[in-house]
């Protein structure tokens, strides 16, 4: 064989693909949970599309979750990320069209269809395997997991697109409501977050400076926030409110919560009292190690038009 002079020296090995999210059942298939290569996991519960668990790539928890919660699917999940729709809290007396459905609608009481996953580089840094992965959620009317009180009680024709996105070092939450229906009808969203703290004494929220709230446990009467929040007992309050909310422990920034097209933010902790009365809150002192930042369109209705849709989203960062 004759040596050619010029010869191409051989290939460059073909950089292979970076190490992708995985995404994985249960054997049950309750639960899907997705993990960046870099450590990074959320679990959610198709009851409810609830996200019960968002780990950072030192897998330490985010979200409280109570010990107690139920995640068989008979009660909506004491912790993580319910899923309020369509209406928030009880129903308002004379709101005709929600008066016969449960506390925070049926949602969280419905069992969600898994639509997909996708994944996508969020800084371009292939080396660093920098990907995000975004886990796709339906419910709608037509849907055989629809909770059959929800249906009995809100008989209009919708669809609901739930998208949860995990990055490195935030997770996005994201509600689409179509209108399917010939009729329109009135909704409220609310992504009824459980953040985990270490000791809420030491625990401070800021953002919502100056803002109007209803302050749920002084018989809803309309109040303005003076400077920042500290929670010293049973706290339930309604913020209209743009811009992030910062909630910072010891004066290091935890959690920067933006919102897109969310014009509310609920801030909720039961304390002792509540806490002891909600048998699925365990343990009873775990309100110190708790939370609620609830980002949402709560404070009148979205009126969907036969065919419109409303989007909605939460994100929240760790850090500042
Ligand atoms: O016990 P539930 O139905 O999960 O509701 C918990 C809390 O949810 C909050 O969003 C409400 O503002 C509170 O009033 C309510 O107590």
């Amino acid at each position: 064989m004759v040596e050619r002079p010029n010869k191409p020296s051989s290939l460059v090995a073909t950089p292979g693909l970076p190490p992708q999210p995985t995404v994985n059942f249960s054997d049950d298939n309750s639960l899907v949970t997705a993990t960046l290569p870099t450590g990074e996991s959320i679990t959610v519960l198709l009851y409810g599309a609830t996200v019960i668990s968002w780990k950072d790539s030192s897998s330490t928890e985010k979200l409280w979750l109570s010990s107690a919660a139920k995640l068989d699917g008979t009660k909506p999940v004491r912790g993580g990320i319910p899923l309020v729709f369509p209406v928030f809290g009880p129903p308002p007396a004379g709101h005709a069209q929600t008066s016969s459905l449960p506390q925070h609608g049926f949602a969280r009481t419905s069992r969600w269809e898994f639509l997909g996953k996708s994944t996508s580089e969020s800084s371009g840094d292939q080396q660093t395997g920098d990907l995000s992965v975004k886990l796709d959620f339906g419910l709608s009317s037509a849907a055989d997991g629809l909770d059959p009180k929800g249906k009995a009680a809100w008989p209009f024709k919708f669809n609901l697109i739930y998208s949860v996105t995990l990055n490195r070092r935030d997770l996005t939450t994201s509600l689409v409501v179509t209108n399917d229906d010939e009729r329109a009808f009135d909704c409220q969203v609310l992504m009824h977050t459980y953040l985990k703290v270490k000791d809420i004494t030491n625990v401070t929220i800021s953002g919502l400076d100056s803002s109007s709230y209803v302050d749920k446990v002084d018989a809803a009467s309309t109040k303005t926030q003076s400077g920042e929040i500290r929670i010293e007992g049973e706290t339930d309050r309604v913020y209209t409110a743009d811009g992030p909310v910062i909630v910072s422990e010891g004066g290091k920034t935890l959690f920067t919560v933006t919102r897109d097209n969310l014009s509310n933010v609920v801030v909720w902790n039961p304390w002792v009292e509540k806490a002891k009365g909600m048998g699925d809150f365990e343990p009873k002192d775990g309100y110190k190690e708790m939370l609620c930042v609830e980002p949402g369109s709560v404070g009148g209705w979205q009126t969907l038009e036969k065919g419109d849709a409303f989007e909605g989203a939460q994100t929240i960062a760790l850090g500042a």
